[in-house]
């Protein structure tokens, strides 16, 4: 556990990187600054001493600048360590939002698609900003507190070796051991919360989008009943980890007056026997009472580090995760001129999904997949666009193995539709350009027409402007995939694989698209999934597929 700990602090550390002057500044002011503060209240010690004339003669004027000096510098120092350790914290902060949408790149779809949405919601916004608290209050302050105090046990063991020792001890007990306790119990109720508080993101996601269903059946109260009880055991876990947070600066609080007590006991003893004098028990004294500043940082700094540490694991874990196929950046470029399976045989988890699979698919026409739900066909699309790979047989690609060719390459070959369109908000026009930003108007409409939505299109009142929200639900299933269908139109790729595109369209929509595609089969290669037979009149050839195998 603890190794564990120590590498994600390690690793977190590692990626400070070139804002390494960021936190050495931060480091360096905040030591300077705490030390401006205790030497504060001791040359104050040391004036009052020499007020009553039982201090070293030191001049009145020099003590008060420097008191003066001290008063100045711990604000101004304080302001800019502060600044400085921001500043590290949130540029960091870019640099892993940044990577960690590069990572979500890479690792889409095929591990996304494995992965709870409401979790991953949680590791992108509240993980990462959660790592601002590592950033700008742990690694600074440790620094800052380990310096600090080492300084100030050697001015307290200036005084006598016995006070620098009990000094030793009281800031290794406030800053250490406190933390340590802390960290343990509260690990179990972090990692409590933490989990109600993904399973609350992934409840409302869940319900959001089956609002329709839970209207539809009535389910309201179950879904309220369901939130109130997820909201509880967020606050539950919220109660105890604030509940140990108390309790946790209520013992460092008490820590801080045992330990200053004990100086000023030791101390006395010490000048009882003669081997200290009473300016220099004062001083020690003062000294270790103003200087917990920056242990006690470190003991309430604890009550949030397994959450914090917790981000951290995730964030990173994320960030070294494989995706399911590397992508390929040297491989061959091909041109398109026909895929091929043989003998393909795939399964997700343990269970078979493709039993020896094999197909031909030529430079230009439809080739048909017929089956019944469930029997593989989409699986056996995702093979052909690489989202995996095959456990056993080959998958090429004008007559190359899918896993030497290039991905921007592939990407730029191949189109897929899948049964649901994504449309993002934003135009009609847009949301059909996302294939292809450059295409002009004429070539998003002729796209359009091709996919029978264009009469539908100019029907709206702003036609290609129209945009998303001004539909709100009024847009039908049907529609949606139509547009998903001019979208793979427009691209303009070779090679069409398309899921069920026509499962949501009357006979009328599935005539115009049927031509369509007979006339972009001249010159494209198109797969056409549907457990339709009727759809399957289209196909140049026809392969069925019952339960992962093939016929
Ligand atoms: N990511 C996944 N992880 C695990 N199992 C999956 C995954 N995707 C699909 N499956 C399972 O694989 C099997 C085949 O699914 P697939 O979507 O390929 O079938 P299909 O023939 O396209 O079905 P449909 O016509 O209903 O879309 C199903 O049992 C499905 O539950």
């Amino acid at each position: 556990m603890l190794k564990n700990r120590i590498s994600v602090i390690t690793r977190l550390t590692a990626l400070i990187g070139r804002l390494l002057p960021a936190l050495l500044l931060n480091v360096g002011l905040g030591v300077l600054g705490y030390l401006s503060a205790s030497f504060l209240l001791i040359l104050a010690a040391r004036a009052l001493l020499g007020v009553i004339g039982a201090g070293l003669q030191a001049s009145a004027p020099l003590l008060l600048a420097a008191i003066f000096l001290c008063a100045l510098l711990r604000g101004v120092l304080r302001y800019f360590e502060q600044l400085a350790g921001h500043y590290m914290a949130f540029k960091l902060l870019a640099v892993l939002r940044d990577r960690v949408f590069s990572a979500l790149r890479r690792l889409a779809p095929a591990k996304l698609e494995q992965k709870d949405r409401g979790e991953m919601i949680s590791v992108i916004t509240s993980d990462i900003e959660l790592l601002e608290v590592f950033y700008a209050h742990t690694v600074g302050p440790v620094a800052i507190a380990l310096l600090a105090s080492v300084l100030m046990a050697v001015f307290i063991g200036a005084q006598h070796i016995v006070l620098g020792c009990v000094a030793v001890l009281a800031y290794l007990s406030v800053g250490v051991l406190i933390p340590v306790l802390n960290s343990r119990a509260g690990k179990a109720q972090a990692a409590a919360y933490r989990e109600s508080f993904g399973a609350a993101n992934s409840f409302l996601i869940e319900s959001l989008y089956g609002l329709s269903e839970t209207l539809r059946f009535g389910r309201g109260e179950d879904r309220e009943r369901g939130m109130e009880r997820i909201t509880n055991e967020m606050d539950d876990s919220q109660a105890r980890l604030k509940r140990l947070e108390g309790l946790t600066s209520a013992a460092a609080d008490a820590l801080v007056l045992f330990f200053s007590g004990a100086v000023l006991c030791a101390g006395l003893w010490l000048m009882r026997d003669g081997r200290m004098d009473f300016a220099q028990v004062l001083t020690a004294t003062v000294a270790m009472t103003s200087s917990f500043g920056p242990v006690a940082a470190l003991s309430s700094l604890s009550n949030n580090l397994p959450n914090t540490m917790a981000a951290g694991e995730r964030v990173l874990d994320l960030l070294s995760e494989e995706p399911e196929t590397p992508e390929v950046t040297v491989g061959a470029a091909v041109r398109f001129s026909g895929a091929a399976c043989r003998n393909v045989g795939f399964a997700y988890d343990k269970e078979d999904i493709l039993r020896n699979i094999s197909l031909v698919v030529p430079e230009h026409g439809i080739t048909g997949i017929c089956g019944k739900s469930g029997s593989g066909k989409s699986t056996l699309l995702k093979l052909l666009m690489r989202f995996w790979d095959a456990d056993s047989g080959q998958v090429r690609i004008s007559g190359e193995d899918i896993r030497g060719i290039n991905t921007e390459c592939l990407r730029r070959i191949e189109s897929y539709v899948t049964q649901e369109t994504f449309l993002f908000e934003g135009t009609l026009l847009d949301n059909i350009r996302l294939a292809k930003p450059e295409a002009t108007l004429a070539e998003v409409e002729q796209a359009a027409q091709d996919a029978g939505i264009h009469a539908f299109i100019l029907s709206l009142p702003r036609g290609y402007e129209t945009r998303l929200h001004e539909l709100g639900d009024g847009i039908s299933a049907g529609e949606k995939q139509r547009i998903g269908l001019a979208r793979a139109l427009l691209h303009g790729s070779p090679f069409l694989l398309l899921d069920e595109p026509t499962s949501n369209l009357d006979g009328l929509n599935e005539a115009i698209i049927i031509k369509s595609l007979r006339t972009a089969a001249r010159t494209k290669s198109i797969i056409l999934v549907s457990h339709r037979t009727s759809t399957m009149r289209a196909a140049d050839s026809v392969y069925y597929m019952d339960a992962g195998r093939m016929s």
